[in-house]
């Protein structure tokens, strides 16, 4: 299925962000895919951002031909689009879901077969460097499977886990973007308070937690062994530290992916 034509249902933030890597990565082309979303707005953006790929308004004017559903809408509207595709289509057409905390069943369910995947994938797949799970309803051929594997893997790094820890994926990498963003914001801060001009502050913040994240895949050393290798005895580094466990960062970071993930499975 390595040429399939993808419509995707909802052309918001996570549609552009996967459609943005699929083409970037060149695992689609522009003329493989179609956005569909009723937000007039929302179509204008993709006109003039992508005005190779076309969009629509109503799933069922642009249903013939397609290979995969690709559901990007909000979760408690995914039963009722899926619904639509079913009543739309004749045959066991790949549906891929997005949402949080949907599960394969009520997507089965809805869809009226089980040819089904659940992703939770993360925004910065945009620039290539998303990371995503998966899991498989019984229906899913190899064939699939390799295809939403290609696609996720062009657009980060890829995992198929069992259906019980999609929540657990959401809380730390679908929401997990989020709380870095807020890490960059608040260490720019700090080097603003510091005395650093607005945009020094931010590049050095961003680029702290990239290369930090790169050294920790690329070393493969424990992140608690490369914090040590930062402080050097009675210095500097430690008496931050000092003050991030006293604030309890740690609690903090492990309370929201727990909590995040715990929304999750309400959302379902
Ligand atoms: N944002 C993220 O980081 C992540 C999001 N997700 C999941 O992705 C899904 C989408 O989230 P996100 O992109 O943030 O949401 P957005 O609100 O940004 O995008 C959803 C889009 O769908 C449109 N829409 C509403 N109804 C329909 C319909 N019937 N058919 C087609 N399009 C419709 C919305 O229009 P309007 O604005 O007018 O309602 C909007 O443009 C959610 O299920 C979320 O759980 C998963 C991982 C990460
Ligand atoms: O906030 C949300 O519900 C979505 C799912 C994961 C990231 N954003």
């Amino acid at each position: 299925m390595k040429k399939a034509n993808v419509v995707v249902v909802g052309g918001g933030q996570m549609g552009r962000a996967l459609v943005g890597g699929m083409l970037a990565s060149g695992f689609a082309a522009a003329d493989q895919l179609t956005i569909i979303d009723p937000n007039p707005e929302c179509r204008q953006w993709w006109a003039q951002q992508h005005p190779d790929v076309a969009t629509g308004e109503q799933v069922r004017d642009h249903a013939a031909g397609t290979d995969v559903f690709l559901l990007a809408v909000k979760p408690y509207l995914v039963p009722d689009v899926a619904a639509g595709i079913a009543k739309t289509v004749d045959r066991p057409t790949l549906v891929v879901s997005i949402a949080a905390g949907v599960p394969l069943k009520t997507l089965c369910d809805h869809a009226g077969h089980q040819r089904v995947i659940r992703v939770m994938p993360n925004t910065p797949s945009l620039v290539g460097a998303g990371a995503s799970a998966f899991c498989v309803a019984a229906g899913v051929t190899d064939e699939d499977c390799q295809w939403i594997r290609q696609a996720l893997a062009g657009v980060g790094t890829v995992a198929q886990v069992a259906e019980n820890q999609m929540d657990a994926v959401t809380g730390l990498s679908g929401s997990g973007p989020a709380y870095i963003c807020l890490v960059i914001e608040a260490l720019a801060d700090g080097g603003v308070l510091a005395g650093l001009p607005r945009p020094l502050a931010m590049t050095l913040a961003a680029q702290t937690v990239l290369g930090t994240a790169k050294m920790v895949m690329e070393t493969g050393r424990h992140p608690g062994e490369l914090k040590d290798a930062v402080a050097s005895p009675g210095g500097t580094t430690i008496a931050a530290l000092k003050v991030l466990e006293e604030k309890g960062l740690r609690a903090a970071l492990i309370n929201a992916v727990e909590t995040s993930a715990r929304r999750s499975g309400e959302l379902g």
